[in-house]
């Protein structure tokens, strides 16, 4: 599909205005032709070609430009009934060309009464349940009318653009294309607009558009219609409720059921098989599935947008080697534009979708249309499974059965003529991803929240189930199933109590499902205000976490629709979005999850979980206090003399005396004998002379040491020179430059002989200064007679040889430290 958006409420006005009244009055003679040609018209009489029609010269010449020479079924038998103004109930397989059955009645319709221009007002008002097909329909609009040259002017109305754009084109529209919600906006909103001059109302997937989820807004926006009017309902599973038809004011309608007596109600070139799998292992099946069928192009439908969120994510994470793509209602309208776009052109791709495309989409040669999770009735499989198999062409879908189900669902489809065979997979080619699915989640806290999103929104789907004898939430293995999505166990879920609760209980599937956010732009606001967040949903937004990145916040938030205009003022009875997709604001309003399993990003905030490990006190020899034992981890800790130091007190140094008495190492002197000794101050003054005589005698020592050193040193030296300068063969010469080698020789060679040389060298510094001795060196510098220590003269500074008594105490009080 392309993309209308630049489009979408931009009315198609006359260019040249001589050239339309010129056309005009050529038209006037068409018209007053055309109308003669459709009274003469008999709809009984079978047409097979669109130029057996009495149709309009630009509406031939859009059929012929788009290449529609023949009519489908669906299209002889409505179209002729159409033309002549009968209000008609028409039902055909799906992909049978309904579309067209109800544009070309419309264009013609328009055109003969002249509706053209922004003062004839609107005439045609084309309703859909999603946004995604309201495009659809506008496109073969614009082919076909659009490029056979109708001047009338059409319009999109289905948000995602701001309102007021869309308010400002209004007024001058003929017809619209639009979801109802925004179209009841538009009726209470905008003063500019309004469809008094209505002359034409189609509801495209009518069954639909009329079940509860639509209710509130279908019957608002037919109080702003004219009685009198032509109705049209088209659908694959068409309703023929007389409480529906009454709430149209239907006149007479004509049934047309082109299928009614065919044995089946799904196309005859789709084949359609089975396949029963325990809930758990659907993830393997569908993985194992794709990789045996990476060049098709599939459409994998699932119950929930959180599980097409899980397993979109994570199956990209894995890398199965075909394109993945997601859709679903709580997607931004730019992103569901672009995938549906994306797909639409793809040969190979896999799209994982909710309802919100399981009808009315034309998405070209589509090979496999599989249903992971159980549809909710044989209406919604027929239309999903109608993907593929479209016009004509062949297609295969596939259906996941839990064996819980499988009873139930097959009669439920035996009772709609729907023909469906049982099939097993290969041994061979079935994989198991579950391993690899834990580790993801394990490793990535976003996968595994999106994990436990997939799983509650999965079993409440079920809950929410009418039907019975279908979805038996009690007999779905849930803790294999949360396994099964990579999580260590199933998140625990609390069904509400009380009376919303119970009421929920028994509402079909629609009345989630009803306010399409594709049209949630009505109700949308009021949902959003309404949705409780919890602690993780906060936790989740908090920004300053490294798990918690920006990725992950879009992906989240991307989700949300934000789509949604100021003002809405339409009562929504609970907040959902299109086609079988219950969202946040539901989610939390029905449901909690009582204990989410911990994620690293849960930490903080997390309930203490009472600790039940066996403890017990162990006293251990010199420690300070007996030890904690809380496993066994910590129990064998208990044997290694290295690890138990840890627990012990230092021990105490203590010095042995001549007789082999252990003294500590500083002993307090007795005080008698102390005294005896003489005045303290005196005694210490004597400590200190005596403590500096010592150094001064150790001084002397040293330094006739070091001179004694250097003077080595030195002798070896000359003679290292000698002998450099007497010269040998073989001897390397360093000059400045680097190292000329006088024998020649490869540089490895030289490498080493260099090597070995340093090594002599360096022996030979260590042998005369051992860095023990350099300590010393304080005092030895000024005897230094070469300099050679010169490059260190600067740090005598401070250390200045002790001249007087009291450099000497200071000395020895420094020593005493
Ligand atoms: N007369 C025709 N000749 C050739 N192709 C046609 C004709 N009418 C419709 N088609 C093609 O058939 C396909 C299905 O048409 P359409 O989408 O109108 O089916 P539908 O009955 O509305 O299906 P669904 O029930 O799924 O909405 C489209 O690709 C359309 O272009």
């Amino acid at each position: 599909m392309a993309n209308p958006a630049t489009k979408q409420t931009k009315p198609t006005k006359p260019k040249n205005q001589a050239r339309t009244s010129l056309k005009r009055k050529r038209d006037d003679v068409d018209v007053e032709a055309l109308e003669k040609a459709v009274e003469d018209l008999d709809p009984k009489e079978v047409v097979t070609d669109f130029t057996d029609l009495p149709l309009s010269g630009p509406t031939k010449e859009g059929l012929k430009g788009a290449h529609f020479v023949t009519l489908t079924d669906i299209q002889a038998k409505a179209i002729p009934l159409a033309l002549k103004g009968a209000d008609i109930l028409g039902a055909a397989k799906t992909g049978s060309g309904k579309t067209l059955a109800f544009l070309i009645p419309i264009l013609e319709n328009l055109y003969r009464d002249q509706c053209i221009g922004r003062d004839a007002g609107l005439g045609a008002m084309v309703i859909a349940p999603t946004r995604e097909l309201a495009i659809q329909i506008f496109e073969v609009l614009k082919k076909v009318g659009g490029k056979g040259g109708h001047l009338h002017s059409a319009g999109l109305l289905i948000g995602g653009k701001p309102f007021q754009d869309e308010q400002n084109a209004l007024a001058g529209m003929n017809i619209v294309i639009c979801t109802p919600g925004r179209m009841l906006q538009h009726l209470s909103q905008t003063s500019s607009f309004n469809a008094d001059s209505l002359k034409m109302l189609v509801l495209d997937e009518a069954d639909r558009i009329l079940d509860m989820g639509f209710q509130k807004d279908v019957d608002a926006i037919i109080d702003y219609l004219p009685r009198e009017r032509q109705t049209l309902l088209f659908s694959a599973t068409q309703t023929k409720r007389v409480a529906d038809l009454a709430r149209l004011s239907l006149q007479d309608p004509e049934y047309i059921s082109v299928h009614e007596a065919a044995s089946k109600a799904t196309p005859t070139n789709l084949q359609q098989n089975y396949i029963l799998t325990p809930l758990s292992e659907k993830l393997n099946v569908l993985w194992s599935f794709i990789q045996s069928s990476k060049k098709s192009k599939i459409l994998v439908f699932m119950s929930s947008a959180k599980q097409v969120r899980f397993v979109y994510e994570a199956f990209c994470k894995m890398q199965p080697g075909i394109s993945l793509l997601h859709i679903h209602g709580r997607q931004k309208q730019t992103a569901r534009l672009e995938i549906t776009t994306k797909f639409a052109a793809a040969k190979m791709a896999c799209l994982f979708a909710t309802d919100v495309a399981a009808r009315g989409l034309d998405f070209p040669a589509v090979d496999w249309v599989v249903q992971v999770d159980c549809p909710e009735d044989a209406d919604t499989y027929i239309h999903r499974v109608g993907r593929t198999a479209r016009y004509n062409r062949e297609g295969r879908a596939v259906l996941f059965l839990d064996p819980s189900e499988e009873e139930g669902m097959l009669k439920r489809l035996e009772q709609k003529k729907v023909p469906i065979e049982a099939i097993k997979v290969k041994q061979k080619k079935q994989q198991s991803i579950t391993n690899q699915l834990a580790n993801l989640c394990f490793k990535d806290p976003q996968l595994k929240y999106l994990a436990q999103k997939a799983f509650t929104s999965y079993a409440k789907s079920i809950y929410i189930q009418k039907d019975k004898d279908i979805f038996q939430l009690d007999k779905l293995g849930l803790e294999e199933f949360a396994t099964s999505l990579g999580l260590p166990g199933a998140p625990r879920i609390k069904f509400m109590k009380g009376d919303n609760a119970h009421a929920l209980k028994n509402t079909p599937r629609q009345q989630f499902s009803e306010s399409d956010s594709s049209d949630g732009e009505v109700d949308g606001g009021k949902a959003k205000k309404a949705e409780v967040r919890t602690k993780y949903d906060r936790m989740f937004e908090r920004r300053n976490q490294d798990i918690l990145t920006d990725h992950y916040t879009k992906l989240i938030r991307e989700e949300d629709d934000s789509d949604i205009p100021p003002n809405s003022n339409t009562n929504k009875p609970l907040a959902g979005n299109s086609n079988g997709e219950a969202d946040d604001a539901a989610d939390e309003s029905f449901l909690t999850v009582k204990r989410r399993i911990p994620t690293s990003a849960d930490l903080p905030d997390h309930e203490e979980i009472p600790d039940k490990r066996p403890k017990k006190l162990v006293t251990i020899e010199g420690a300070k206090a007996p030890i904690l034992i809380d496993s066994k981890r910590a129990e064998k800790r208990l044997g290694s003399k290295k690890a138990l130091l840890k627990f012990k007190e230092k021990g105490t140094r203590l010095v042995f005396d001549d007789d082999g008495v252990a003294h500590p190492l500083y002993e307090m002197e007795d005080e008698d004998a102390f005294r005896a000794k003489g005045v303290p101050e005196e005694q210490r003054k004597r400590f200190i002379e005596e403590a500096a005589l010592r150094v001064a005698e150790q001084d002397v020592d040293d330094k006739v040491v070091a001179k004694a050193m250097r003077k080595e040193k030195r002798e070896k030296r000359k003679e290292r020179e000698k002998a450099e300068r007497d010269g040998g063969k073989g001897a390397v010469v360093v000059g400045g430059g680097g190292a000329e080698h006088e024998d020649g020789g490869d540089a490895f060679a030289d490498f080493v002989k260099d090597a070995q040389l340093s090594d002599v060298e360096q022996e030979e510094q260590t042998a005369v200064e051992p860095p023990k001795k350099r300590k010393k060196k304080w005092f030895e510098d000024d005897d230094d007679e070469n300099g050679e220590d010169g490059g260190r003269a600067s740090k005598k500074v401070g250390f200045a040889e002790p001249e007087t008594l009291e450099d000497l105490e200071r000395l020895a009080e420094g020593l005493l430290e």
